[in-house]
């Protein structure tokens, strides 16, 4: 048998093992790590829960993490990810359980939480008869930042995602690349405290890529929370801090590479998740 197919299988064999010990992963894992209390996370989520006609898409969802980290949520098709982040953001209201923002209720103080927070979707809604600088100045507006402040910060961003030669051509003539970037260019403006991204890698090219994982990886070390949803887990493995990997919208672990690795004694994240979610193998499509 060759070293590769026999590593695969002892992955395999050992995924196999954690699937069923999957519960009490997450519990061995957040004990190594320094307890962060749940009242200074950046972003927290307590027992939320979303059905839709009786099926139940998030189920009793627990998340803390705190400022500086990015936090990488991993899941199949279909696992729970959107659903989540739709409630995190203000967009979808749970059925029970709470979020909060910087320490802000997104239900209770919507405002106070949406102003620390940037938000991209999954998939970018701009307004396609603005150009892209007239699309910031509008966010710029929204966001309450004076004129000066606006052009200061649109001219910086557009320079740092490189799309200031297309400044000033309107948004619906931007290719899905573009307009990726120009949406977390306006989740950007206003230098959020929390940012969270849903698949914010899709439709980019590998130097875009390797450029924004770069920059997630500055503003993190400035502080900032993040939380990147991602199919891709060599991005994960890569720049996050900690992964929590969901499926049927529990959490099913949570802990870093190295760690989930370790516990695992597997080769790689992909071995990881991949065993801990194909006990429904009709699912596991990631
Ligand atoms: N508005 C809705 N009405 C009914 N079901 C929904 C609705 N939104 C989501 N769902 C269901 O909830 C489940 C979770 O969907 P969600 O979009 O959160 O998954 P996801 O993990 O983001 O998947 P993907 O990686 O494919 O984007 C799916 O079964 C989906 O069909």
């Amino acid at each position: 048998m060759k070293a590769d197919e026999q590593r695969t299988r002892q992955d395999d064999e050992l995924g196999q093992d954690i699937a069923h010990q999957a519960p009490s992963l997450r519990l061995a894992i957040s004990r190594n790590r320094p307890e962060e209390p749940a009242g200074r996370a950046a972003i927290r989520i307590e027992g939320l829960v979303r059905r839709f006609a009786g099926f139940t898409a998030v189920d009793n969802l627990q998340l803390h993490i705190p400022y500086g980290e990015i936090y990488g949520f991993l899941g199949s098709n279909g696992a729970g990810k959107t659903t989540t982040i739709k409630m995190l953001v203000g967009l979808l209201e749970p059925d029970s359980g709470k979020a909060w923002i910087a320490g802000h209720n997104m239900w209770a103080e919507p405002v106070a939480a949406k102003a620390a927070l940037g938000y991209v979707a999954d998939r970018s809604i701009l307004y396609e008869r603005l150009s892209g600088r007239e699309f910031l100045g509008f966010l710029g507006q929204v966001r309450g930042l004076s004129l000066a402040e606006t052009e200061e910060r649109t001219a910086h961003l557009l320079a740092l995602l490189e799309l200031s030669e297309y400044a000033e051509r309107l948004c619906g003539s931007y290719s899905l690349g573009m307009k990726r970037k120009l949406a977390l260019a306006g989740a950007l403006l206003h230098q959020p405290q929390v940012l969270i991204l849903d698949e914010p890698f899709n439709g980019l090219d590998p130097r875009s890529t390797r450029h924004l994982k770069d920059l997630l990886l500055q503003l993190a070390q400035a502080g900032t929370a993040i939380m990147l949803s991602t199919h891709d887990l060599a991005i994960a493995e890569e720049i996050c801090q900690r992964v929590g990997i969901i499926h049927r919208g529990k959490l099913l672990a949570e802990g870093s590479a190295t760690e989930l690795r370790q516990l695992a004694r597997a080769s790689n994240l992909e071995a990881v998740f991949l065993n801990l979610t194909n006990r429904q193998p009709e699912e596991a499509s990631i």
